[in-house]
């Protein structure tokens, strides 16, 4: 079996895609492994499927939101499970539909996502930050959910996180955003540096479908009135990675509700691989920042895993 595959990041959060417009591909587990592998394959965060809502079952619930959704965003973590939502790779797959001509990169991208319908603009270079070269995507993140309630806030959090390298449990904030998250903030960045994200936190009580981890160290805001939070994540299905756009999300929607009223809508989220903007309006958010295709390749596979 050949199979032609594109990579392509965001922030350096990097996937391996696929073009499979009519859903041909049996993308097991174990392919996912295969591909995703840093040694023995392409090397990647996650594998994404690009293939039409019609050819794929489990984008019925977005074609019902919206039966425009024509293209459905199939994304896999590397450890071969599935995940709702992928904010970065949404970006990726963008520049990937542009790539392949299925969007010309005008109007709205209308993805579908286990998640629901995902809508995406490409920002003209003039709202581009002048430091990054690659183009810039916005996606319409949906609504967003602290699954603990309102009382999860007064409380300073919903759960309790021990991370390897810090001394004591912290609470937590559980943030919904289409996929599950778990929000810790640190007080320096001293202690966001001393983090071991080489083991997966512990998250008591454990969520029922595992959780991606931020840790956050709030900024203040800068002088164009927004707010700068600088983080750290572990992904579910994953390890640590240098950025995640979902987790992004969460950081900054619960750092705003931790903040209170007055809290900046918008909010730079510094991460390991770069910077994207998060904007909170009311109960949704709104991710944007850079996508990259780095390179195309025809793999022989399956490839061995171990
Ligand atoms: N990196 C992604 C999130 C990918 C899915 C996540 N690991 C999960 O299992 O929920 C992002 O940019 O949002």
């Amino acid at each position: 079996m050949t199979l032609h595959v594109t990579k392509g990041h965001g922030t350096r959060n990097d996937f391996v895609l696929l073009d499979d417009a009519d859903g041909a591909v049996d993308l097991t587990p174990a392919l996912v492994r295969a591909l995703a592998d840093r040694r023995s394959g392409v090397g990647g965060d996650g594998v994404i499927r690009l293939v039409r809502s019609a050819a794929a079952d489990d984008a019925a619930a977005a074609l019902a939101e919206d039966p425009g959704a024509a293209w459905f965003m199939d994304y896999r973590n590397a450890d071969g499970s599935v995940a709702e939502m992928c904010g970065n790779g949404v970006r990726v797959v963008a520049a990937f539909a542009e790539r392949l001509g299925v969007w010309d990169g005008s109007g709205e991208l209308v993805l579908a996502t286990r998640a629901g319908v995902r809508r995406v603009r490409r920002l003209p270079s003039h709202e581009v930050p002048a430091e990054d070269g690659a183009p810039w995507y916005e996606v319409e993140m949906g609504a967003w959910d602290l699954p603990g309630g309102p009382a999860a806030v007064d409380d300073g959090g919903d759960a309790q996180v021990s991370v390897a390298g810090l001394e004591v449990a912290r609470p937590a904030l559980s943030v919904d955003v289409g996929n599950p998250h778990t929000v810790v903030a640190l007080a320096d960045l001293g202690s966001l540096a001393q983090a071991d994200l080489t083991r997966a936190p512990l998250v008591a009580p454990a969520p029922p479908h595992g959780t991606n981890v931020e840790l956050v160290v709030p900024l203040g805001e800068g002088p164009d009135g927004a707010g700068r939070l600088r983080m750290r994540v572990h992904e579910r299905g994953v390890g640590e990675t240098e950025s995640c756009g979902t987790g992004a999300c969460a950081a900054a929607v619960a750092v705003r509700t931790w903040a209170g009223a007055h809290a900046p809508e918008t909010w730079w989220v510094e991460v390991p691989g770069g910077t994207v903007r998060v904007r909170v309006v009311g109960g949704r958010v709104l991710l944007a920042g850079p996508a990259e295709l780095t390179f195309e390749a025809d793999v022989a596979g399956p490839v061995a895993t171990r």
